[in-house]
């Protein structure tokens, strides 16, 4: 199997790795990118976890999960190959003599590159961990080479502004900001990439992207899914921090961000941050009229009964944590000004749709008659399952009358018939190549967590009327009132 010769020797090592995201997403884009040859010559994989497995065990459950979640065939010659870089260790994450272990662990596995290898410490796991196992990465030095070892962080990071200000605080005591990556695997979704792109690759759409122009955008992100087995994740976190703070910002960020002056990670990222800083923060006693949220109650998905969420496992009965939210956020600057911005994100939801619509202003005046009534133009980004770009607008129907009608110029990833990556394959290969640009800053996250603060914090103190949609709808009726007391519809 052909390696990257241009990376260190690395020892990851992913704390969680007995988790969801770990089976689903983790392994199989490093699966990926070793097949792809991207994967350093020398690497092993260091699985970390509370129970007690040997080696044999884990890399069995390993390539059942490969098998299902994989984006590539597994053959019997690529897995043998691959197998045998992984390793399991039981391990307590707090507890001190657990870390002292693993840096014997990584002595020994370094012994074998011949050298001090590079180290990844992917934390795939709850945010309330990452301060205790910073902590003892900390005491026991297992992370003591700024130029070779870093850290990978799930989101959500930290609780809200404050618990996410003192983590990167707690973190700058063992990390330099250039060995953090914080990450939003939206950021690596091909689709979401492309927006860059298409924006500042073109020269026809950017004279039309601003406030003159533009009457408003959507950003949906609609799951079919529900908690499945994170409940007690879930219940903790809900739509807001799991979706909102981070991966719907993130993508708000990308339409709405002016032309970075290069590629430079800095460069993109302060311009991200720009918008962040612009958005309207939300009036503590205006919440309800800017933000709505929603928890599914029992319904119908695909012809199938769905489960309320207060039924699902690990779910409190009288739970209060929403599963759906929809905001409208303005962005105070010259190229936005009132425009509204509406995202939604819910949980079993009618279809599985992630999609960005631009909606374009309707002509002042219309040279045809009042029996052809015209449709005004709309862009429309599919970032998943469809993953294309639609541009609708108006032509002549085909005939002896100057009659009109809508029609859509599509470009669609899959005609291009390219190997698409995983999201999580191309930030992978990222942090082991150490380039930041896809991964977030500490004041991104930090503004992200502001532009939220008083919805989380209105939303903690009151009840809310819950459950307020069916499993296998398009959530409750006060995202549509939020839309339509502007005039404007979900699109
Ligand atoms: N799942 C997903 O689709 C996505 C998840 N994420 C993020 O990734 C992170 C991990 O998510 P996910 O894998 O779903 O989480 P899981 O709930 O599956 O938990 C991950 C691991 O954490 C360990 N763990 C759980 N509770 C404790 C505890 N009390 N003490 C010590 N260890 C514990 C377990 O390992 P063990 O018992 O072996 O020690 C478990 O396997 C989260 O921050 C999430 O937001 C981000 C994007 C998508
Ligand atoms: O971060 C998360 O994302 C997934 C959705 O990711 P996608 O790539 O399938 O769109 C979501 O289900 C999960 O709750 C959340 O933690």
């Amino acid at each position: 199997m052909m390696n990257n010769n241009t990376l260190n020797a690395t020892n990851i090592l992913i704390f969680g790795a007995t988790g969801d995201l770990a089976k689903r997403k983790l392994f199989p884009a490093f699966y990926n990118l070793f097949i792809d040859g991207r994967m350093p010559d020398n690497f092993n994989i260091i699985a970390l976890g509370r129970s007690d497995h040997n080696d044999e065990y884990f890399r069995n459950y390993i390539k059942v999960n490969l098998e299902a979640f994989s984006r590539k065939n597994v053959t019997a010659e690529e897995w043998d190959s691959f197998q045998s870089h992984i390793t399991y260790f039981q391990h307590q994450l707090d507890d001190e003599s657990s870390y002292i272990n693993l840096n014997q662990k990584l002595e020994e596995l370094d012994s074998q590159f011949g050298m001090r290898g590079n180290r990844l410490f992917y934390l795939s796991i709850g945010p309330n961990f990452v301060a205790t196992i910073s902590n003892h990465i900390k005491k026991t030095s297992l992370a003591s080479q700024a130029d070779k070892d870093r850290i990978i962080i799930e989101k959500p990071f930290g609780y809200n502004k404050q618990s996410a200000i003192e983590l990167n605080q707690l973190l700058s005591e063992t990390f330099e900001e250039k060995q953090i990556y914080r990450i939003d695997h939206y950021l690596g979704k091909e689709t979401v990439q492309n927006i860059l792109a298409f924006r500042f690759g073109n020269s026809i759409f950017e004279p039309l992207w601003n406030h003159r122009h533009i009457e408003s955008v959507q950003i949906t992100v609609a799951e079919e899914v529900g908690v499945e087995t994170r409940g007690g994740f879930y219940e903790q976190t809900g739509a807001l921090r799991d979706m909102v703070q981070n991966h719907l910002l993130q993508v708000l960020c990308m339409v709405a961000m002016e032309a970075p002056l290069s590629l430079e990670s800095d460069e993109i990222r302060d311009r991200k941050v720009d918008v962040l800083k612009s958005i309207r923060r939300i009036p503590a006693d205006k919440v309800d009229y800017y933000a709505v949220r929603g928890q599914y109650g029992e319904g119908e998905i695909n012809g199938k009964k769905a489960r309320a969420y207060r039924e699902e496992e690990g779910i409190a009965p009288d739970s209060n944590t929403e599963t759906f939210v929809a905001v409208k956020f303005y962005i105070d600057n010259e190229r936005w000004q009132n425009v509204p911005f509406y995202v939604r994100t819910g949980k079993k939801m009618k279809e599985k749709q992630s999609y960005i619509t631009i909606q374009f202003k309707p002509l002042p005046h219309s040279t045809f008659s009042d029996t052809n009534p015209l449709s005004a133009n709309r862009l429309i980004i599919n970032i998943q399952p469809l993953m294309d770009i639609r541009l609708q607008f108006m032509t002549k129907k085909q005939g002896l009358s100057m009659a009109l009608r809508p029609v859509e110029m599509i470009f669609d990833y899959f005609a291009c018939k390219e190997d698409t990556p995983e999201a999580y394959e191309t930030l992978l290969q990222d942090a082991l190549e150490g380039d930041l640009t896809l991964f977030m800053r500490s004041d991104q996250v930090e503004e992200a967590w502001d532009v939220v603060t008083t919805i989380q914090e209105d939303w903690a103190n009151k009840k809310a009327p819950f459950p307020n949609y069916d499993a296998g709808s398009w959530g409750p009726k006060e995202s549509f009132d939020l839309v339509e007391r502007q005039g404007h519809t979900w699109a």
